[in-house]
């Protein structure tokens, strides 16, 4: 097969879907990939490297979309929508619940697209999404902290407190492996934290993981209300796979907050839990100020850490690239139950059952396409 490697362009996305060592893996398997030069900087591989393990390098993403498999981090943004076409086999992080019009062009191009986030076990894990939730899951204690500074407009407030000074307090919605990591590292810096999730089992696993250095409350309107009012960082970690995500918490709640607080969409992927979000930010421009209440909405955060997350990334995609490369498509998704859920379009069928219900759109089995 031939497998195409793109340079990501979305904003500092630094991250890079195969390293050197998996262009190594599918060249022993006499597959050819293409690398666009420079795809690898960012991460810390130098085009050499990979023209070192087998890859060749192409200087355009034209020579790239023209391969058989685009193996990507983020979706296309609009300005690569015309390279989507019938021939194309797409693997990446679509999150196409909240996104119509990526959707409509997968659709209307015949692109056939496999989501890294909707790859289910059986035991319902998300394999391809987990080591980015715990990358996210960490930074967005660190984001916070720094948003919560006087200088980028926060209230001025360390969350470790100090002696004889108030800590500060963390309240983190949803606690699947996102929320279970921002609370590893918001425990570590000696925060207030308090975990809300509606799965009582899930909370009984946090306070056996934490003890008594977290409250865990059960998730609703009543509850959130509450704990947001008094919180210095909120962190939004919410997940139900492959669909919208629900409008948690409401404008009035995040109006009760104190100014210069931090409220924190790490599910803004999937759209978000925070009704006063109206728009993804960038690395760029990972703020704006709302109600006097600092809104951070990056939708690539492991994006900041490339070195660490393409490793993390590739570790666990690349079984899946090599099955798909050794088998091909439908071999594959025959193969593997996981990968099938994965797949959200078909030759212009929209096949993932989430997304549809999420858009309201025709959802077509695809055991009945192939
Ligand atoms: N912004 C970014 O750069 C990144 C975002 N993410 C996103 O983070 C989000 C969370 O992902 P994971 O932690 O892997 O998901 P997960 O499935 O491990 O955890 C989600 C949790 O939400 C809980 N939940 C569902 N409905 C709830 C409700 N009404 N109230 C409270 N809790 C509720 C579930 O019980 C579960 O424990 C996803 O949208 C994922 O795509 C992940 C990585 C990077
Ligand atoms: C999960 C995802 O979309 C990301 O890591 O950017």
């Amino acid at each position: 097969m031939i497998i195409g490697i793109p340079k990501e362009i979305k904003n500092h996305e630094n991250r890079v879907s195969l390293t050197p060592d998996g262009v190594k893996q599918l060249i022993s398997f006499n597959h050819l990939v293409l690398v666009e030069t420079l795809a690898g900087v960012g991460s810390g591989f130098l085009d050499t490297d990979y023209l070192d393990a087998g890859a060749t390098l192409v200087q355009t993403p034209e020579e790239i979309w023209s391969a058989e498999i685009v193996i990507k981090v983020k979706e296309p943004l609009t300005s690569e929508y015309h390279f989507l076409n019938d021939h194309l086999i797409l693997f990446t992080y679509l999150h196409l619940a909240p996104n119509p019009q990526l959707t409509k062009a997968l659709l209307d191009s015949g692109t056939t697209s496999l989501a890294y986030e909707t790859i289910q076990l059986n035991n319902k894990n998300l394999p391809l999404l987990i080591p980015m939730s715990e990358i996210a899951g960490r930074l967005s204690v660190q984001t916070g902290a720094h948003f919560l500074e006087e200088k980028p407009g926060g209230k001025g407030l360390l969350l470790s407190g100090v002696p004889g000074v108030a800590k500060g307090s963390i309240v983190i919605i949803g606690g699947g492996t996102a929320g279970a990591n921002a609370a590893q590292i918001a425990v570590g810096i000696g925060a207030n934290v308090t975990i809300l999730d509606i799965n009582p089992q899930r909370l009984a696993q946090l306070e056996n993981q934490f003890g008594t250095k977290i409250q865990t409350l059960i998730s609703t309107p009543q509850n959130i209300s509450k704990v947001v009012a008094t919180a210095d960082l909120v962190i939004g970690c919410v997940l139900i796979p492959g669909q919208t995500a629900p409008k948690l918490v409401t404008t009035d709640m995040v109006k009760n907050m104190t100014v210069g607080s931090v409220i924190i969409d790490v599910a803004i992927d999937q759209g978000g839990i925070f009704e006063s979000i109206d728009h993804t930010t960038t690395h760029d421009e990972p703020v704006y100020i709302k109600y006097g209440v600092q809104h951070y909405a990056v939708a690539n955060m492991p994006g900041a850490v490339p070195k660490t997350a393409t490793n993390a990334l590739a570790n666990v995609t690349l079984p899946y690239i090599l099955q798909l490369a050794n088998l091909g498509l439908n071999a594959s998704l025959h193969a593997n139950e996981a990968l099938l859920k994965g797949l959200n379009t078909y030759q212009h069928h929209l096949t993932n059952l989430d997304v549809a219900t999420s858009q309201g759109h025709d959802y077509v089995d695809p055991l009945t396409l192939f």
